[in-house]
Protein backbone atom coordinates (compact mmCIF):
# COMPACT_ATOMS: atom_id res chain seq x y z
CA UNK A 1 0.00 0.00 0.00
CA UNK A 2 1.26 3.29 -1.01
CA UNK A 3 -0.84 5.30 0.89
CA UNK A 4 -0.64 5.85 4.93
CA UNK A 5 -3.23 7.12 6.84
CA UNK A 6 -5.76 5.78 5.49
CA UNK A 7 -9.88 4.01 7.68
CA UNK A 8 -11.77 2.25 6.58
CA UNK A 9 -15.26 4.05 6.89
CA UNK A 10 -17.86 1.71 7.72
CA UNK A 11 -21.28 1.68 6.07
CA UNK A 12 -24.68 0.93 8.10
CA UNK A 13 -25.98 -1.48 5.32
CA UNK A 14 -23.72 -5.22 5.54
CA UNK A 15 -23.55 -7.53 3.22
CA UNK A 16 -25.94 -9.87 4.50
CA UNK A 17 -28.25 -7.43 4.33
CA UNK A 18 -27.98 -6.73 0.57
CA UNK A 19 -28.19 -10.54 0.46
CA UNK A 20 -31.31 -10.43 1.85
CA UNK A 21 -32.18 -7.84 -0.52
CA UNK A 22 -31.75 -9.42 -3.80
CA UNK A 23 -32.69 -13.33 -2.05
CA UNK A 24 -29.57 -15.17 -2.39
CA UNK A 25 -26.36 -15.45 -1.68
CA UNK A 26 -23.19 -13.74 -3.81
CA UNK A 27 -20.41 -15.63 -4.90
CA UNK A 28 -17.81 -15.38 -7.11
CA UNK A 29 -17.30 -17.94 -10.06
CA UNK A 30 -13.84 -17.60 -11.26
CA UNK A 31 -13.36 -19.15 -15.01
CA UNK A 32 -10.13 -19.95 -15.93
CA UNK A 33 -8.46 -21.47 -18.94
CA UNK A 34 -6.53 -21.28 -22.40
CA UNK A 35 -8.12 -18.63 -25.22
CA UNK A 36 -10.71 -20.56 -26.64
CA UNK A 37 -11.19 -23.16 -23.92
CA UNK A 38 -15.19 -21.41 -24.43
CA UNK A 39 -15.35 -19.43 -20.56
CA UNK A 40 -16.91 -16.43 -22.04
CA UNK A 41 -19.25 -19.09 -23.76
CA UNK A 42 -20.03 -20.59 -20.67
CA UNK A 43 -20.17 -17.95 -18.93
CA UNK A 44 -23.13 -16.21 -21.33
CA UNK A 45 -24.87 -18.99 -20.61
CA UNK A 46 -24.64 -19.37 -17.02
CA UNK A 47 -25.49 -15.75 -16.25
CA UNK A 48 -28.64 -16.02 -18.22
CA UNK A 49 -29.83 -19.25 -16.27
CA UNK A 50 -29.30 -17.41 -13.39
CA UNK A 51 -31.11 -14.72 -14.41
CA UNK A 52 -33.95 -16.38 -15.27
CA UNK A 53 -34.24 -17.62 -11.54
CA UNK A 54 -33.86 -14.15 -10.45
CA UNK A 55 -30.61 -14.16 -9.63
CA UNK A 56 -28.50 -10.55 -9.94
CA UNK A 57 -25.83 -10.76 -11.66
CA UNK A 58 -22.69 -9.55 -13.65
CA UNK A 59 -19.85 -10.63 -15.99
CA UNK A 60 -16.64 -9.43 -15.92
CA UNK A 61 -14.38 -10.85 -18.93
CA UNK A 62 -10.81 -10.36 -19.80
CA UNK A 63 -11.45 -9.15 -23.15
CA UNK A 64 -13.84 -6.38 -21.85
CA UNK A 65 -12.36 -5.07 -18.77
CA UNK A 66 -9.04 -4.94 -20.59
CA UNK A 67 -11.29 -1.90 -22.95
CA UNK A 68 -11.44 -0.42 -19.45
CA UNK A 69 -10.26 0.09 -16.51
CA UNK A 70 -7.27 -2.34 -17.48
CA UNK A 71 -6.42 -0.68 -20.84
CA UNK A 72 -3.10 -0.11 -19.38
CA UNK A 73 -2.56 -3.49 -19.40
CA UNK A 74 -1.03 -5.53 -21.49
CA UNK A 75 0.31 -9.37 -20.85
CA UNK A 76 3.68 -9.54 -19.53
CA UNK A 77 3.10 -11.66 -16.21
CA UNK A 78 3.61 -8.64 -14.11
CA UNK A 79 1.19 -7.19 -15.77
CA UNK A 80 -1.60 -10.24 -16.08
CA UNK A 81 -0.91 -10.40 -12.47
CA UNK A 82 -2.35 -6.61 -11.96
CA UNK A 83 -5.47 -7.57 -14.22
CA UNK A 84 -6.07 -10.40 -11.94
CA UNK A 85 -5.38 -7.93 -8.75
CA UNK A 86 -7.66 -5.40 -9.63
CA UNK A 87 -10.57 -7.77 -10.85
CA UNK A 88 -9.95 -9.85 -7.77
CA UNK A 89 -10.82 -6.44 -5.96
CA UNK A 90 -13.48 -5.38 -8.06
CA UNK A 91 -15.11 -8.77 -7.27
CA UNK A 92 -14.72 -8.35 -3.59
CA UNK A 93 -16.52 -5.13 -3.96
CA UNK A 94 -19.26 -7.22 -6.30
CA UNK A 95 -19.91 -9.62 -4.07
CA UNK A 96 -19.88 -6.98 -1.30
CA UNK A 97 -22.77 -5.53 -2.88
CA UNK A 98 -25.02 -8.93 -3.41
CA UNK A 99 -24.12 -9.75 -6.96
CA UNK A 100 -23.19 -13.28 -7.95
CA UNK A 101 -20.39 -12.24 -10.23
CA UNK A 102 -18.89 -14.36 -13.25
CA UNK A 103 -15.21 -13.74 -14.43
CA UNK A 104 -13.99 -14.75 -17.37
CA UNK A 105 -10.26 -14.50 -17.56
CA UNK A 106 -7.20 -16.96 -18.44
CA UNK A 107 -5.44 -16.08 -14.84
CA UNK A 108 -2.44 -18.39 -16.03
CA UNK A 109 -0.44 -18.09 -12.92
CA UNK A 110 -1.93 -20.28 -9.85
CA UNK A 111 -0.15 -17.64 -7.22
CA UNK A 112 -2.47 -15.03 -8.77
CA UNK A 113 -5.85 -17.20 -8.71
CA UNK A 114 -4.44 -17.86 -4.78
CA UNK A 115 -4.25 -14.18 -4.14
CA UNK A 116 -7.76 -13.21 -5.37
CA UNK A 117 -9.05 -16.59 -3.35
CA UNK A 118 -7.80 -15.46 -0.64
CA UNK A 119 -9.91 -12.06 -0.68
CA UNK A 120 -13.10 -14.24 0.17
CA UNK A 121 -14.47 -16.96 2.86
CA UNK A 122 -14.09 -19.84 1.73
CA UNK A 123 -17.78 -20.11 0.29
CA UNK A 124 -17.61 -17.18 -1.40
CA UNK A 125 -15.05 -18.75 -5.09
CA UNK A 126 -15.76 -20.66 -6.63
CA UNK A 127 -12.67 -21.80 -9.40
CA UNK A 128 -14.05 -23.55 -12.40
CA UNK A 129 -11.31 -24.85 -14.81
CA UNK A 130 -12.64 -24.33 -18.20
CA UNK A 131 -10.22 -27.42 -19.74
CA UNK A 132 -9.42 -28.23 -23.10
CA UNK A 133 -6.79 -29.60 -25.17
CA UNK A 134 -4.60 -26.28 -26.67
CA UNK A 135 -4.70 -28.31 -30.26
CA UNK A 136 -8.68 -27.94 -29.68
CA UNK A 137 -7.96 -24.16 -28.68
CA UNK A 138 -5.97 -23.97 -31.68
CA UNK A 139 -8.08 -25.54 -33.57
CA UNK A 140 -11.23 -23.34 -32.86
CA UNK A 141 -9.19 -20.19 -33.07
CA UNK A 142 -12.24 -18.05 -32.72
CA UNK A 143 -10.27 -14.86 -32.94
CA UNK A 144 -7.51 -16.09 -34.95
CA UNK A 145 -5.21 -15.44 -32.27
CA UNK A 146 -3.54 -18.66 -32.53
CA UNK A 147 -2.50 -17.88 -35.91
CA UNK A 148 -1.57 -14.84 -35.48
CA UNK A 149 0.87 -16.37 -32.53
CA UNK A 150 2.38 -18.73 -34.57
CA UNK A 151 3.29 -16.79 -37.21
CA UNK A 152 5.19 -14.67 -35.27
CA UNK A 153 2.88 -11.43 -34.77
CA UNK A 154 1.84 -12.19 -31.11
CA UNK A 155 4.07 -12.85 -28.98
CA UNK A 156 3.84 -14.01 -25.46
CA UNK A 157 0.62 -15.61 -25.99
CA UNK A 158 -0.82 -18.26 -23.30
CA UNK A 159 -0.15 -21.64 -24.62
CA UNK A 160 1.96 -20.89 -27.28
CA UNK A 161 5.06 -18.76 -25.97
CA UNK A 162 3.27 -17.86 -22.12
CA UNK A 163 2.64 -20.48 -19.59
CA UNK A 164 -0.60 -21.58 -18.48
CA UNK A 165 -0.75 -22.84 -15.17
CA UNK A 166 -3.77 -25.42 -14.59
CA UNK A 167 -5.95 -24.84 -11.56
CA UNK A 168 -4.33 -27.67 -8.81
CA UNK A 169 -7.84 -28.34 -6.71
CA UNK A 170 -10.48 -26.58 -8.47
CA UNK A 171 -14.24 -26.85 -7.50
CA UNK A 172 -16.19 -27.38 -10.80
CA UNK A 173 -13.64 -29.11 -13.92
CA UNK A 174 -15.41 -28.61 -17.13
CA UNK A 175 -14.16 -30.34 -20.47
CA UNK A 176 -14.97 -28.19 -23.04
CA UNK A 177 -13.21 -30.54 -25.87
CA UNK A 178 -15.04 -33.60 -24.70
CA UNK A 179 -18.38 -32.43 -23.37
CA UNK A 180 -21.51 -29.69 -24.93
CA UNK A 181 -22.05 -26.54 -23.82
CA UNK A 182 -25.14 -27.91 -22.58
CA UNK A 183 -23.33 -30.43 -20.53
CA UNK A 184 -21.00 -27.70 -19.15
CA UNK A 185 -23.56 -25.57 -18.03
CA UNK A 186 -25.64 -28.18 -16.70
CA UNK A 187 -22.35 -29.36 -14.45
CA UNK A 188 -22.30 -25.60 -13.02
CA UNK A 189 -26.04 -24.91 -12.33
CA UNK A 190 -26.24 -28.30 -10.13
CA UNK A 191 -22.97 -27.63 -8.41
CA UNK A 192 -24.93 -24.10 -7.16
CA UNK A 193 -27.99 -26.30 -6.38
CA UNK A 194 -26.20 -28.88 -4.68
CA UNK A 195 -24.09 -26.33 -2.64
CA UNK A 196 -27.42 -24.27 -2.22
CA UNK A 197 -26.12 -21.11 -3.55
CA UNK A 198 -29.17 -20.97 -5.76
CA UNK A 199 -32.98 -22.12 -4.93
CA UNK A 200 -31.60 -21.01 -1.73
CA UNK A 201 -34.03 -19.87 1.22
CA UNK A 202 -33.18 -16.77 2.98
CA UNK A 203 -35.27 -17.59 5.83
CA UNK A 204 -32.16 -20.15 6.98
CA UNK A 205 -30.06 -17.45 6.96
CA UNK A 206 -29.00 -16.20 10.27
CA UNK A 207 -27.66 -12.99 10.46
N1 LIG B 1 -0.65 -12.56 -25.45
C1 LIG B 1 -1.90 -12.92 -25.15
N2 LIG B 1 -2.13 -14.01 -24.37
C2 LIG B 1 -3.39 -14.34 -24.08
N3 LIG B 1 -4.50 -13.69 -24.52
C3 LIG B 1 -4.31 -12.60 -25.29
C4 LIG B 1 -3.01 -12.18 -25.66
N4 LIG B 1 -3.14 -11.09 -26.44
C5 LIG B 1 -4.45 -10.83 -26.57
N5 LIG B 1 -5.17 -11.74 -25.89
C6 LIG B 1 -6.64 -11.66 -25.74
O1 LIG B 1 -6.85 -11.25 -24.38
C7 LIG B 1 -7.73 -12.14 -23.73
C8 LIG B 1 -7.16 -12.59 -22.37
O2 LIG B 1 -7.26 -11.59 -21.42
P1 LIG B 1 -7.23 -11.96 -19.88
O3 LIG B 1 -7.42 -10.68 -19.17
O4 LIG B 1 -8.21 -13.03 -19.64
O5 LIG B 1 -5.75 -12.52 -19.71
S1 LIG B 1 -4.95 -12.78 -18.36
O6 LIG B 1 -5.88 -13.39 -17.40
O7 LIG B 1 -4.45 -11.51 -17.87
O8 LIG B 1 -3.86 -13.69 -18.73
C9 LIG B 1 -7.88 -13.35 -24.62
O9 LIG B 1 -9.26 -13.65 -24.54
P2 LIG B 1 -9.86 -15.11 -24.39
O10 LIG B 1 -9.60 -15.72 -25.74
O11 LIG B 1 -11.30 -14.85 -24.14
O12 LIG B 1 -9.19 -15.84 -23.27
C10 LIG B 1 -7.42 -12.91 -25.98
O13 LIG B 1 -8.52 -12.54 -26.75
N1 LIG C 1 -18.31 -27.53 -25.61
C1 LIG C 1 -18.02 -26.25 -25.81
N2 LIG C 1 -18.04 -25.39 -24.77
C2 LIG C 1 -17.72 -24.07 -24.97
N3 LIG C 1 -17.38 -23.55 -26.18
C3 LIG C 1 -17.34 -24.38 -27.24
C4 LIG C 1 -17.66 -25.75 -27.11
N4 LIG C 1 -17.53 -26.33 -28.31
C5 LIG C 1 -17.16 -25.37 -29.17
N5 LIG C 1 -17.06 -24.17 -28.55
C6 LIG C 1 -16.67 -22.91 -29.21
O1 LIG C 1 -15.37 -22.58 -28.74
C7 LIG C 1 -15.21 -21.16 -28.73
C8 LIG C 1 -14.79 -20.72 -27.34
O2 LIG C 1 -14.54 -19.34 -27.37
P1 LIG C 1 -14.63 -18.43 -26.09
O3 LIG C 1 -15.86 -18.70 -25.33
O4 LIG C 1 -14.39 -17.03 -26.56
O5 LIG C 1 -13.40 -18.97 -25.25
P2 LIG C 1 -12.53 -18.19 -24.16
O6 LIG C 1 -13.40 -17.17 -23.54
O7 LIG C 1 -12.08 -19.25 -23.21
O8 LIG C 1 -11.40 -17.59 -24.94
C9 LIG C 1 -16.54 -20.56 -29.15
O9 LIG C 1 -16.50 -20.25 -30.52
C10 LIG C 1 -17.54 -21.71 -28.88
O10 LIG C 1 -18.66 -21.66 -29.73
Amino acid sequence: MKASNIIWHKSKIVKEERQKLVGHRSVVLWFTGLSGAGKSTLCVEVERELHKRRILTYILDGDNVRQGINKNLGFSPEDRKENIRRIGEISKLMVDAGIVTLCAFISPYCKDRKIVRQLFNEEEFIEIYVKCSLIECEKRDPKKLYKKARSGEIIGFTGIDAPYEEPVNPDIIVETDKQSLEKSLQQVIDYLEQKQYINFKYTDYSI
